[in-house]
């Protein structure tokens, strides 16, 4: 076995050959290994066979090795297991264009199977099974579609930000009208969420149902224990600090659900007294400057499992909720960072890892918190009835600052995946 960073080596060296080799055959499409020193020559024994498009293409090579293909384009290299190239076949007989679903039963394939031919051509790779079923596939889309391409890709642009990095940026706030009744205005206001985690719109009518017709416009509204649209005020109705007039500490919300909330609306419809003032600080900004101080933190917060927890026993309402997750999810193949779950009030007995990682993973937190308390990262807004915020409650974390007076909230949750989906209708990369 070699270890990764001995393959990579080779592999840097095996392309470096192939990249400077002229084509001495002129006509033909094939390339003679090129020339290795011994101990990898060894290694590679029957294998270092490079094809080209054309002779003097530099675009394009391929190889067939025993259990995979690897193929060069677009300054990618990338390798493709025989299994995978057979299931994702985009032939009318494999793939239904018009659904965009696969019709091949996957169970069906031989896991030994190999291509009995191999052609590339400027834009296609052509094989051919060993039942005579052909499989075209566009250079373009083998890029797009290869893990290899994959890593390379960020799933979701962003600017982090910083108090003064988000004031500078002069996001503007959108109109409501503009909001509900034009594309552009949606897409302005969806292009600003996705960037920043936050997005205002201005002018609402202030009232609970006019703040439901915007949530609509876009996205699904999650009902949960809280309900549909809520309301709230300072009358502990409910069994939770949120309706108190007390101050919060940042926070992200509903932590206790094994899928966090997508996005939180908040309308202020009234506040006759002082203070209240909302927080928002983007948790994403904070956790990247974890990462560059301390990686081996920023990765216990992203592998340690925790329980939250939201117990509640209040007139009527009798809850009990549990999500176990870490604080930083991030995706398994790029690292990217796509939800933080952090809450200390909701956080539950920490039981899932021993004593030892315990004081690591404490020490992790307080590095982490370090971050989300510098006052320069706290953007403090005062929410004020016809504003409405939205907040992207897997990214920015929220907080309010104690109050006096009667002061009244609504809004909703919305689910992610449609927040998404509205996005890309509009050609929004989400
Ligand atoms: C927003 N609304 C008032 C309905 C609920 C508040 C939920 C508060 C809870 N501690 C949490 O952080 O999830
Ligand atoms: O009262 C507020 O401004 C926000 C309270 C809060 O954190 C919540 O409702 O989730
Ligand atoms: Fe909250």
């Amino acid at each position: 076995m070699l270890a990764p960073s001995q393959l990579l080596r080779m592999w840097c060296r095996r392309l470096a050959c192939v990249f400077k080799m002229p084509c001495r055959q002129s006509g033909s499409t094939r390339h003679q290994s090129p020339r290795l020193p011994h101990d990898r020559r060894t290694i590679l024994a029957a294998a270092a066979r490079w094809h080209h498009t054309a002779p003097e293409s530099l675009k394009c090579a391929w190889q067939l090795h025993g259990d995979h293909l690897e193929l060069r384009y677009a300054n990618t290299l990338m390798r493709f297991d025989f299994v995978w190239l057979r299931d994702h076949c985009r032939s009318a007989s494999c793939y239904n264009a018009k659904t965009n679903q696969r019709s091949l039963d996957t169970a069906s394939v031989d896991l030994g199977i190999k291509p009995k031919a191999v052609r590339v051509d400027e834009t296609t790779l052509f094989l051919t099974w060993p039942d005579g079923h052909v499989t075209r596939y566009g250079l373009e889309w083998l890029v797009k579609n290869s893990y290899e391409g994959q890593k390379q890709q960020v799933m979701h642009p962003r600017i982090l930000w910083n108090a003064e990095i988000y004031r500078q940026a002069q996001v503007p706030s959108v109109d409501c009208r503009s909001f509900l009744e034009t594309d552009e205005g949606l897409k302005e206001f969806l292009q600003n969420f996705l960037l920043y985690g936050i997005a205002f719109v201005e002018n609402v009518t202030p009232t609970k149902e006019d703040t439901e017709i915007l949530a609509e416009r876009v996205s699904l509204i999650r009902e949960t224990i809280y309900g549909r649209m809520w309301y709230f005020t300072s009358d502990f109705s409910r069994g939770d600090t949120a309706y108190t007039k007390l101050a919060l500490d940042r926070h992200t919300d509903t932590t206790y659900f094994q899928e966090p909330c997508g996005i939180q609306v908040f309308h202020c419809l009234k506040h006759e007294g002082t203070g209240g003032r909302t927080l928002l600080v983007d948790g994403f900004y904070a956790a990247e400057q974890v990462l560059r101080q301390a990686p081996d933190q920023f990765e216990l917060l992203s592998k340690v499992p925790l329980k939250h927890e939201y117990v509640e026993n209040v007139g009527d309402c009798h809850n009990h909720m549990i999500g176990v997750g870490p604080v930083l999810n991030v995706y398994p193949w790029n690292n990217e960072l796509y939800l933080i779950r952090y809450n200390n009030y909701d956080r539950a007995v920490i039981n899932t890892v021993p004593y030892d990682v315990v004081h690591r993973w404490y020490a992790a937190h307080r590095t982490l918190t370090a971050e989300l308390r510098r006052p320069e990262n706290e953007l403090w807004v005062k929410l004020k009835p016809g504003k409405a915020l939205f907040i992207d409650n897997w990214r920015v974390l929220h907080g309010r600052e104690a109050f006096t007076g009667y002061r009244q909230l609504c809004g909703c949750y919305l689910t992610r995946d449609d927040v998404l989906n509205t996005a890309r209708l509009l050609g929004l990369q989400a």
